[in-house]
């Protein structure tokens, strides 16, 4: 049985997935597994039977990823899942910030008791007046699953589109419309864009990328959209350069005590992923990816570990090893097996960092001291012998 602490509420559609074999617990310390969205993991205490952790999401700042490295619990999360929600709010964004939409809305409101309302409406509306996107150009430095889809959607919008990303994936660059200008220097971005988007990861190396410096850079009259964290960008530095007009609108999906004071600001209740679509897409990812790790030992979209997937079981049963990325341990480990009279039928290891991870499948019963032998060499971690009898499921 494997027990599922839930930390978010997660769509019922993925937790409708899970079979017989799991149970749903409040008590993080009897979890085998956690389901968690943006609950902020990095004071929690993680039990010592924690096994996995899937992000119902893309950012995963939010869980202590070398600290669950080191302890062999395996983190994943929902590449692309929440993409086009997310693509349709920065699209929303970057209209709420061209003409004053949002201004107009609440002068209705106010004035909504007026008789004359169609008339002074007629009046107002110069107040709320702006510019279109079309003929503009965007700026989106990452691309990525959202970036990809902000760019081409912005070019079917009549945009001139530039991107940057020094580390784009082949699939990324195979999902962007080839209108889409790439350039190497971040400078290109600021210096030439209308509209800035950023979609890159919180981590060292983005933190604070967009500072005074990078702000000084961009265009006058400047949009600049953050949907993906506060954190990227110096925010004390945004609200003076709205203050003083060097940055036109600032739309952001994070509401701090800095964003939520700025003039000029668009701030959104972290609402990009909340559509019944994302949410939904992302809850089964995430158990897909919980179940076929636990009953299969396969790591398929973790943020921590490499991708290691042996598909479903072969033989009798499963052996998976969290070991340190030292020479001579998988020499270690199939002396083992041999002296125990064990034939491996397939097997994979690989590493990542100062960690690996190895599946070996086996065609014989194991003896149950088997795990702990293994346990025993020096730099193994974590061993699980997974039955096929039980567990040889196909995801
Ligand atoms: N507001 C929301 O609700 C919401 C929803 C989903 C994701 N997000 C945020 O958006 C981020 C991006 O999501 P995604 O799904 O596109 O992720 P992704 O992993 O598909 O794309 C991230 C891209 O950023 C690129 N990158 C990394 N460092 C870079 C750098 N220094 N300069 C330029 N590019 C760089 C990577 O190469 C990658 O292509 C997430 O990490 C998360 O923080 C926010
Ligand atoms: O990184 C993400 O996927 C987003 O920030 C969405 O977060 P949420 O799942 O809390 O809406």
């Amino acid at each position: 049985m494997f027990k599922v602490a839930r930390l978010n509420p997660i769509a019922s559609i993925g937790t409708d997935l899970f079979t017989g074999k799991y149970e749903m617990t409040e008590n993080l310390a009897e979890a085998s597994a956690v389901l968690v969205r943006s609950a902020s993991m990095h004071e929690l205490e993680l039990p010592d039977g924690l096994l996995a952790i899937a992000r119902a999401g893309a950012g995963v700042n939010n869980i202590p990823l070398d600290e669950c490295a080191k302890k062999g619990i395996v983190v994943f999360n929902a590449p692309g899942a929440n993409a086009n929600g997310v693509k349709e709010m920065v699209l929303a964004g970057m209209l709420l910030a061209a003409r004053d939409i949002y201004g107009g809305i609440t002068w209705i409101r106010e004035n909504k008791d007026e008789a004359d309302i169609a008339k002074l409406a007629e009046k107002a509306k110069k107040n709320f007046a702006g510019t279109e996107i079309q003929g503009k150009t965007l700026g989106v430095i990452g691309l990525g699953a959202i970036g990809a889809l902000v760019a081409n959607a912005s070019l079917n919008l009549g945009m001139r589109v530039m991107g940057y990303d020094p580390y784009i994936s082949v699939e990324g660059a195979w999902s962007l419309d080839h209108h889409v200008q790439r350039v190497n220097n971040l400078d290109d971005i600021y210096a030439n864009c209308d509209y800035i988007t950023i979609h890159v990861p919180a981590m060292d190396g983005t933190i604070g990328m967009i500072d005074e410096a990078a702000i000084a850079k961009m265009k006058d009259g400047v949009v600049f959209l953050n949907f993906a964290r506060d954190l990227l960008v110096k925010e004390e530095a945004m609200a003076a350069a709205l203050e003083s007009g060097k940055v036109h609108r600032y739309v952001s999906d994070f509401a701090n005590p800095v964003s939520a004071n700025m003039k000029n600001a668009i701030i959104f209740p972290h609402l990009a992923a909340s559509t019944a679509e994302s949410e939904d897409n992302c809850a089964v990812m995430a158990v897909r990816e919980l179940m076929n790790y636990l009953e299969a030992g396969n790591i398929v979209n973790s943020v921590n570990f490499p991708r290691t997937d042996l598909g479903p079981i072969r033989g009798t049963g499963r052996i998976s090893i969290f070991h340190k990325n030292i020479p001579n341990m998988i020499g270690q480990i199939t002396a083992i097996l041999y002296e125990n009279g064990i034939n491996i039928e397939n097997m994979t290891d690989k590493s990542r960092g100062e960690y690996a991870y190895g599946l070996i499948d086996v065609d014989c019963e194991f003896s149950a001291d088997l795990a702990d032998k293994i346990r025993a060499i020096d730099g193994v971690s974590r061993v699980r012998l997974i039955e096929a009898k039980n567990f040889c499921k196909k995801f």
